[in-house]
């Protein structure tokens, strides 16, 4: 039977986005789709400019040319808070949590990018602040239940094992309320139980409406978990498909051997 379902719509264009750095071409003329609802691999060797591209996604970064939309609406020229604001988030290579808070105010923080409560409501405990509140509180628990440390929300996020931070990474940027959620490296320092434990995760992530982008180095875990691939390598898109037909590219298998196409097929 032919294939009647809709095709999704574009959540993410980027849009032959160039950008440079003095001689150096991070990016050059990249162009790809996030369509809503999947589960993006951004992949390539090391120096390929995938944390670059996250960069120039969330307002890191200016591209030299081209541009950013999400949901049809351009990034250029936004700020950081704006793109989180617009529905952007991201986690970091680099774990970026407020060691000294709890792990709910952690994600209170994040909560906070979206409130629409003013000062004088906060000042007076006005009852729209007190009901915010209490709206964000439970949405907080709801989101570190749903990445597995809800039973330690009172706990300081310095006392949280590794693997724990990093769902806490997650679930705070997912109370900004993103319509995509960007994972720089999320499985880095994971030992293999971990890591199919963070598929499932992500699987449950999207499986709650989230659209999600993985720049991920271990191919057993990217190959796993998305639905479509972008492997970019020296700045430019190389190849794009399904995990079977990025794991059967020649011009990938090169890219990853570092050897000749011709030689890799
Ligand atoms: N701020 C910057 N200034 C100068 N060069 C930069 C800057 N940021 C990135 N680069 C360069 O751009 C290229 C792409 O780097 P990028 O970090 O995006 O690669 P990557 O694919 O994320 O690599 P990795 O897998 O090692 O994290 C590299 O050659 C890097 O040195």
């Amino acid at each position: 039977m032919p294939d009647t379902t809709p095709a999704k719509k574009a959540l993410l264009e980027v849009d032959d986005v160039t950008i440079k750095f003095g001689g150096l071409t991070a990016m050059d003329s990249v162009s790809f789709q996030i369509r809503e609802g999947e589960i993006l691999g951004l992949i390539g060797p090391n120096g390929a400019g995938k944390t670059t591209c996250f960069n120039v996604m969330t307002g890191v970064y200016q591209a030299t040319s081209g541009e950013v939309r999400l949901d049809g609406v351009s990034l250029a020229g936004r700020r950081r808070h704006k793109i989180t604001q617009l529905g952007l988030a991201r986690t970091f290579q680099n774990i970026r949590l407020f060691k000294s808070m709890t792990v709910l105010e952690n994600v209170m923080v994040g909560a906070d990018a979206h409130s629409k409560v003013g000062f004088f409501d906060a000042l007076f405990r006005l009852p729209r602040h007190r009901r915010t509140e209490e709206e964000a509180l439970a949405k907080a628990k709801g989101l570190l239940d749903l990445v597995g440390i809800k039973a330690r929300h009172d706990e300081l996020a310095a006392n949280l094992s590794y693997g724990e931070q990093r769902r806490l990474e997650i679930a705070r940027a997912m109370a900004t309320g993103p319509k995509l959620l960007c994972l720089d490296e999320p499985a880095a320092g994971f030992n293999p139980a971990e890591k199919v434990q963070l598929m499932q995760l992500i699987k449950k992530v999207r499986d709650q409406g989230y659209t999600v982008l993985l720049i991920e180095h271990d191919m057993k875990l990217v190959m796993g978990v998305t639905d479509r691939i972008v492997v970019l390598e020296f700045g430019k898109k190389i190849a794009e498909g399904t995990p079977a037909e990025i794991r059967d590219n020649p011009a990938v298998i090169a890219a990853y051997l570092g050897v000749d196409e011709e030689d890799a097929s």
